[in-house]
């Protein structure tokens, strides 16, 4: 026989003799399975070490998953604190690019700016809102200048510049539709001229986006995205905001029940971004976060496209309150929730502990 030959009767052999092997094996009676008792299947397998656990976590997070919102005031002190937002201030442009300088260094990609107008500024009609020169602009230029590598987004919206703190013009109670939207057109411009990189129509008129989207191609801006509070709920959790930014008290009487949408819906926040999407929106926008995360889940399924959620400024202080109490670990609920946004299906989140997330997340 040739060594050939001989080889491959040997591996024939083998073979039948794994056969076999394989047969009497799966003849044997099953082992016996208690019921309800040492599982076959272990979850905690996998949960057993550390090196485990984030082999199998399915995803990560980072500091480019944050944007920051910041507020902004005219000179004098150089930072005031906002009572129910413990760690949060009002800045001047000079405190602001120190912050900017260090959120950029962290790694976080934006900032999303608010401004404090002085009440002597605020009108029925919201002209300061398209002032050249007004403190959201004038900020917006000085952080691009000193601070280049970091986006900025401006909220495009009345509140903050309306004697009665609704986010749009109002006659005899109403606040009207495409009459804002005029007045939301001229001051997203002044934004562009600015430096903004990107405007945040937060101020639910109908048909803005597309008005918006029109003007600023027109102006020479097609490069200034669009990124659409596109699914925005009549919420109680913005009550600090109203407080850091003035607009509460001239608020008084009424809410913004006729323009934000209701929280018992969820089907209408598709509408809403679908409308959103088709005019030409860059990005869309949930908020506020935690309570609905079944609609930034939707939306992200349903569109594909980059989704945020603002986890708004009673989200903060809810966490911030109990963690002051020792109710709450601020660590560990500080990044749970954020974690949890991107489990949802968040490409981002628009929050107030982006920095002392960042911070957490580098030790
Ligand atoms: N259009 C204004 C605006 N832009 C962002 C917030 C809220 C943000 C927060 O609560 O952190 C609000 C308040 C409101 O709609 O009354
Ligand atoms: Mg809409």
């Amino acid at each position: 026989m040739s060594a050939g030959k001989k080889a491959k009767t040997a591996n024939l052999k083998s073979e039948a003799a794994d056969k076999q092997q394989v047969e009497r094996l799966s003849s044997l009676p099953a082992q016996p399975q208690p019921v309800g008792q040492f599982p076959r299947i272990r979850m905690r397998r996998n949960r057993a070490d550390d090196w485990s656990r984030r082999m199998v976590a399915e995803r990560r997070l980072g500091p480019q998953d944050f944007i920051l919102p910041v507020f902004v005031k005219e000179g004098g002190a150089k930072r005031e604190a906002i009572d129910a937002m413990p760690g949060v201030s009002r800045h001047t442009i000079p405190s602001l690019i120190e912050l900017a300088e260090q959120a950029a260094e962290l790694g976080i990609p934006a900032l999303a700016l608010f401004p404090v107008v002085p009440r002597e500024l605020k009108s029925g009609q919201a002209e300061e809102a398209y002032r050249e020169d007004n403190l959201c602009n004038r900020a917006v230029a000085a952080l691009k200048k000193a601070v280049p590598e970091i986006g900025l987004i401006c909220d495009v919206a009345l509140d903050p510049y309306t004697d009665h703190g609704h986010d749009g013009v109002m006659e005899d109670g109403v606040i009207l539709n495409d009459e804002t939207i005029d007045v939301l057109i001229r001051q997203a411009l002044g934004q562009a001229a600015a430096g903004v990189d990107v405007v945040a129509p937060s101020d639910m008129m109908d048909g803005r986006i597309g008005r918006i989207r029109d003007a600023l191609d027109a102006a020479g801006f097609q490069h200034v995205r669009i990124m659409s509070y596109a699914a925005k709920y009549a919420s109680g959790f913005y009550g600090p905001f109203r407080e850091a930014v003035g607009s509460k008290s001239a608020l008084g009487r009424g809410d913004k029940r006729t323009y934000q949408m209701d929280p018992a819906n969820g089907d209408e926040a598709l509408r809403e971004c679908a409308l959103d999407v088709a005019e030409g929106a860059d990005m869309l926008m949930v908020k506020p976060g935690l309570p609905y995360l079944d609609i930034v889940h939707r939306v992200k399924q349903e569109f594909k496209m980059p989704v945020f959620a603002y986890q708004v400024s009673g989200e903060y202080a809810m966490m911030k309150a109990a963690a002051a109490n020792g109710w709450l670990d601020n660590d560990r609920v500080v990044l749970e929730s954020l974690m949890c946004f991107k489990r949802a299906g968040a490409d981002g989140v628009l929050t107030y502990s982006a920095i002392e997330a960042a911070q957490l997340l580098r030790s």
